[in-house]
C-alpha cells in the first residue's frame, strides 16, 4: 500500500462500488484462509480414563494413542498440514527433576511414532518445555523458588533432541529461557538433525488467556507462583521484537507471537520486521471465549471464520488453533 493511498474525490470514488456483490467481493478480498494455514493442537493422555471433553474447552478431547491416530487421519482427510501435540501425562511420575520429558517412551514421544507411522507425511510438530513433565508446574527446572536458565536449556535440548529421535518434523520451543534456541540448534546439526525445523515460541506472553490449556494438560493445580520471570510482561512490544530477533539469530526457521487475538499488533510487527514465517497461536482461551459465547447463541458460529481470517491479514502465515477440523471442514465445501 502507498503512504498515501490515492483516492478520487467523490463521486469520481465510491469506495462502496467494489462491496456491491459477492463476486466483486470475491475478486477485491485481499486476504484469504486456507486449509493450510492451519497446525491443529491435540492433546494426548496416558493416564487411564484421562481421555475424553476438557471441561473449560468444549469441543476439545484428550485423546488416547489411539484417538491420536485417527486425529492424525482426520487431519490429513481435511487437508490439514501439521498436528502439534500436548501430552497430558502421568501425575504421579512428575518429578522436579523433569527426567520424563526425555525419556524415548514419554507420551509425547509415543503419540509422535503414532502418528508418524500412521500418516506419514503429516507434520508432526511439537512442544518443547518441562512443564508436562515438572512437579512444579513450571516450563524450567526450579530450585528455591528460581527457575535455573542454564540447567533448564540443557534438560529441554534432550527434551527436543528425543522428539526429534522420534520422528518430530518441527519442534516448538516454548519455555522461554534464554539460549534455548543456539542451543537446540546446536545440538540438532550434531545429533543428525539438522534438518528438523524449529518454530520458535518467540513471542510468548505470561497470559491469562492459557487457563483451560493448564485444565486440559492437567496442570492446574500444581503450577507454584507464576511464569512472569520468562514470560515477556504483556505491557512490552520492544521486548517481545528483541525475542524474535534473538530467536532468528540463533537459528529458528519459523517463529511465534502467543497468544494470539489480543497481540495481532504484535504479528504485524514480526511480520513487517524480519519477514520470516510467522505464526500465532490461537489459545485455550480465546477458543473457550468463543466456544462459550457462540453455545451460548451470544455470538454467531461465523465469528470463528472470522477470527482466524483476521490472524491472516495481521500478517501471519499460519495459526494454530483448536478450530483446525471444524475450519477444514467448512473451507471444504467453499
Ligand atoms: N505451550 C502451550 C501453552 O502454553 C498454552 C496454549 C493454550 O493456552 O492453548
Amino acid at each position: 500500500m502507498p503512504a498515501t493511498p490515492i483516492v478520487a474525490p467523490f463521486p469520481a470514488a465510491r469506495l462502496r462500488r467494489l462491496r456491491r456483490t459477492p463476486a466483486l467481493r470475491a475478486l477485491t478480498a485481499e486476504h484469504r484462509l486456507s486449509v493450510q494455514n492451519l497446525i491443529w493442537p491435540i492433546f494426548v493422555t496416558e493416564v487411564a480414563g484421562g481421555e475424553g471433553e476438557i471441561a473449560s474447552m468444549p469441543g476439545v478431547e484428550r485423546l488416547t494413542l489411539d484417538g491420536a491416530q485417527r486425529a492424525a487421519e482426520r487431519a490429513a482427510r481435511l487437508g490439514i498440514p501439521a498436528v502439534c501435540i500436548f501430552p497430558h501425562s502421568d501425575p504421579d511420575l512428575k518429578t522436579d527433576g523433569c527426567e520424563r520429558a526425555w525419556d524415548p517412551e514419554n507420551i509425547g514421544n509415543r503419540a509422535i511414532r503414532a502418528i508418524k507411522d500412521a500418516v506419514p507425511d503429516l507434520a508432526v510438530m511439537t512442544d518443547i518445555a518441562l512443564d508436562p513433565y515438572n512437579a512444579s508446574g513450571h516450563d524450567g527446572l526450579v530450585r528455591d523458588g528460581v527457575i535455573l536458565n542454564d540447567e533448564s536449556v540443557e534438560a529441554l535440548v534432550r527434551m527436543g533432541l528425543a522428539q526429534a529421535e522420534a520422528g518430530a518434523d518441527i519442534l516448538g520451543p516454548s519455555d522461554m529461557m534464554d539460549g534455548r534456541i543456539g542451543a537446540l540448534r546446536g545440538a540438532l546439526e550434531r545429533a543428525g538433525h539438522g534438518d528438523v525445523a524449529i518454530l520458535s515460541y518467540a513471542a510468548k506472553y505470561a497470559s491469562g488467556f492459557y487457563g483451560p490449556f493448564r485444565d486440559a494438560v492437567g496442570a492446574s493445580g500444581r503450577l507454584v507462583g507464576d511464569k512472569k520471570t520468562y514470560q515477556i510482561d504483556p505491557a512490552n512490544r520492544d521486548e517481545a521484537l528483541r525475542c524474535v530477533a534473538r530467536d532468528l539469530a540463533e537459528g529458528a526457521d519459523m517463529v511465534m507471537v502467543k497468544p494470539g487475538m489480543p497481540y495481532l499488533d504484535l504479528c504485524r510487527e514480526v511480520k513487517d520486521s524480519f519477514g520470516a514465517p510467522t505464526y500465532a497461536y490461537q489459545v485455550s482461551g480465546e477458543y473457550a471465549m468463543i466456544e462459550g459465547a457462540v453455545r451460548a447463541g451470544w455470538l454467531k458460529p461465523e465469528v470463528v471464520l472470522e477470527s482466524l481470517l483476521c490472524f491472516r491479514r495481521a500478517g501471519c502465515d499460519g495459526i494454530l488453533t483448536y478450530y483446525a477440523p471444524q475450519v477444514a471442514a467448512l473451507l471444504a465445501q467453499g
